[in-house]
């Protein structure tokens, strides 16, 4: 009988990091947000996050009305700091701080000729500065659910349409969505096996309606199914706001448990990530082996 020692996998995050989710309250004043993020980011990067997690709209009240006001526009890129000083906020707390930033997302303007667009867009920096990544919200948050909750992104906002996922240097590959994004496993399975990513961050506002229904289930799913990390990074409860965030800022494991998760308050959430776990999960659980492409197409190619 012959004995054949299989080939160790690479792993995909290539060696262990810190994640952190910082859980922040922001509120109507632009320029107070962007300071209080960076203060957030700082402590973060003091308790040993080499990666740094903003949440959705971390720079404004979420709401429709609120868009157009807020909104900057991030090309060319760099944008120039008078009209954008959101993207040289983020790219100045990632070089000051020296981590990756996944800074949440912002309302962002595009204009062609005359024609103005909104995005809900997400921004990635590296520990220098750069911009490593852009992430536009491709599915948007239409929900109705009569007597609890009516929101149409979509009046105001238009649809990205790429899946996102960028290289973090040394550490590997994440892929990046946003928030109502995260109901479509399609996206994160094409980042996962298409793209080899170690996790899928999702800065998020998810509700007080939906937000006990579906949020963490939602990220014990997306890592259930892909065998990785997830994170999810919401804006803290304001209770004075219109919109109520259901807070809860969480990350789970590749086996789909939950690592920490916040209450609805300000707060900084945070894991060491480490390659063999996903590794174990995968060999233990070998769904990578056992996929069956002659029944169902495989929807990452
Ligand atoms: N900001 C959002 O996309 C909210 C998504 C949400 O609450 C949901 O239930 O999905």
């Amino acid at each position: 009988m012959s004995t054949t020692t299989p080939t160790p996998r690479p792993l995909l995050l290539k060696k262990p990091v810190k994640l952190a989710c910082v859980q922040l309250a922001s509120g109507a004043d632009k320029a107070a947000n962007l300071a209080h993020a960076a203060a957030k980011v700082a402590e973060a990067a003091a308790g040993g996050a080499k990666i740094v997690v903003l949440p959705e709209c971390f720079n404004s009240p979420y709401g429709c009305e609120f868009f157009p006001s807020y909104a900057e526009p991030l090309l060319p890129s760099p944008p120039p700091a008078e009209s954008s000083p959101s993207f040289h906020a983020l790219a100045a707390m990632a070089r000051d701080n020296g981590v990756y930033l996944i800074g949440g997302s912002i309302p962002e303007v595009a204009e062609s000729n005359g024609d103005k667009k909104y995005y809900n867009t997400s921004l990635t920096f590296g520990p220098s500065g750069a911009l490593l990544a852009t992430h536009r919200k491709v599915h948007l948050f239409d929900i109705d659910i009569p007597g609890r909750i009516r929101f149409r992104e979509s009046d105001v906002l238009s649809a990205g349409s790429a899946v996102t996922t960028v290289e973090l240097g040394e550490y590997g590959r994440v892929g990046v969505a946003i928030c109502y994004d995260i109901r479509f496993p399609e996206l994160a399975m094409i980042a996962a096996r298409r793209d080899g990513c170690f996790a899928l961050v999702y800065p998020g506002a998810f509700n007080t309606t939906t937000g006990p229904l579906h949020w963490r289930l939602q990220g014990q799913a997306r890592a259930m199914d892909n065998q990785i990390y997830v994170a999810l990074c919401s804006p803290a409860r304001d209770t004075t706001a219109g919109y109520h965030a259901w807070g809860h800022s969480l990350i789970v494991d590749p086996m789909a448990q939950v690592l920490v998760e916040a209450d609805e308050n300000e707060t900084i959430v945070s894991a060491k990530l480490d390659g063999a776990r996903i590794e174990e999960a995968r060999s233990g659980i070998p769904l990578r082996d056992q996929r069956r492409f002659d029944v169902y197409p495989d929807v990452s190619q």
